[in-house]
């Protein structure tokens, strides 16, 4: 993010995507659209998020394609978010955390999207594989769809306090105590005051003031923002500032629709990820 700015691009190869390209929704098309997003961005963008849903949707194919996306964005020398939303009873988390997080698996970016909802610390297999891997993690806590809010800001009193404390906020709160311990581990405690912690939290570009609103500090997080929804669900730049407000040096904003749909003319798709990442400088 410093070397480069502060923009993910998303592969999310949907079908109408696939035909713009000229391509088939099979997976020798996932897979021509898959690199050549991987030729055109590694070398300019910070990180990029391939989405799982589309690659397991061509069955076992499209895994193998995922596999080797992974690797040619590792090759290419770009960071990978594998965004799969995985989340579990504790022992099951064992096992994607052994896909997604593990050294040494084909399924291993350099991070994974995580859900929470089956408590936090169901997480924590996850959030020790990624530790012990150099990896990182990020949890869903203020998700971009108009759905999100209903279980996200919903309060509850079960610790006592007056007037109810958010689900996101208890999990921004985890997230934040996860990321203490790991940077206090690393010695000098607070030395580094802009150091980041490897437990970030995804905060969508669209959520206007639902961290104010539901109580949640995300500067005090002392992880990265994963913000998706620039663009084709309406966020900008200036919504990304408007929701994390003191957190900006945290942010990184992602996009996939907007900046895919310029291509699949390589520097088409540079010119739109430029743009991009200089409205976010
Ligand atoms: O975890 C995510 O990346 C994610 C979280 C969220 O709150 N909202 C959200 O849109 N996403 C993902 O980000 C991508 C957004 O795609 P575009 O709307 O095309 O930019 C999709 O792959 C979503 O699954």
């Amino acid at each position: 993010m410093d070397e480069r700015g502060r923009l993910c691009v998303g592969i999310d190869p949907h079908p109408p995507l696939l035909r713009a390209w000229g391509l088939g929704d099979d997976v020798a098309g996932l897979r021509e659209f898959s690199l050549r997003v991987v030729d055109a961005l590694a070398g300019i963008v910070a990180v990029l998020k391939p989405q799982a849903a589309f690659f397991e949707r061509h069955g076992s194919g499209g895994v193998a394609v995922l596999e080797e996306t992974i690797a040619a964005a590792r090759e290419a020398g770009v960071l990978t978010i594998v965004d799969a939303k995985r989340g579990d009873i504790g022992s099951t988390m064992q096992g994607y955390a052994d896909a997604f997080v593990r050294e040494g698996s084909p399924l291993a970016g350099d991070a994974v999207t995580l859900s929470p909802y089956l408590g936090f610390d169901s997480l924590t297999p996850a959030i020790d594989t990624a530790l012990a891997s150099g990896r990182g993690v990020f949890v869903l806590c203020l998700t971009s769809n108009p759905e999100g809010a209903a279980v996200q800001l919903a309060r509850s009193d079960d610790d006592g306090a007056t007037h109810g404390v958010t689900v996101a906020a208890r999990i921004a709160n985890a997230a934040g105590e996860a990321n203490a311990l790991e940077l206090a581990a690393g010695g000098n405690p607070g030395a580094d005051q802009h150091a980041l912690g490897s437990v970030g939290l995804v905060v969508g570009a669209t959520v206007g003031d639902a961290a104010r609103r539901g109580g949640v500090d995300l500067a005090g997080v002392r992880g990265p923002l994963l913000m998706p929804g620039l663009g084709a669900q309406g966020g900008s730049a200036e919504s990304v500032r408007a929701v994390v407000g003191t957190a900006w040096g945290q942010v990184l904003a992602s996009s996939s629709r907007e900046v895919l749909g310029a291509g699949p003319d390589a520097d088409a798709l540079r010119a739109a990820a430029r743009a991009a990442i200089d409205a976010l400088t």
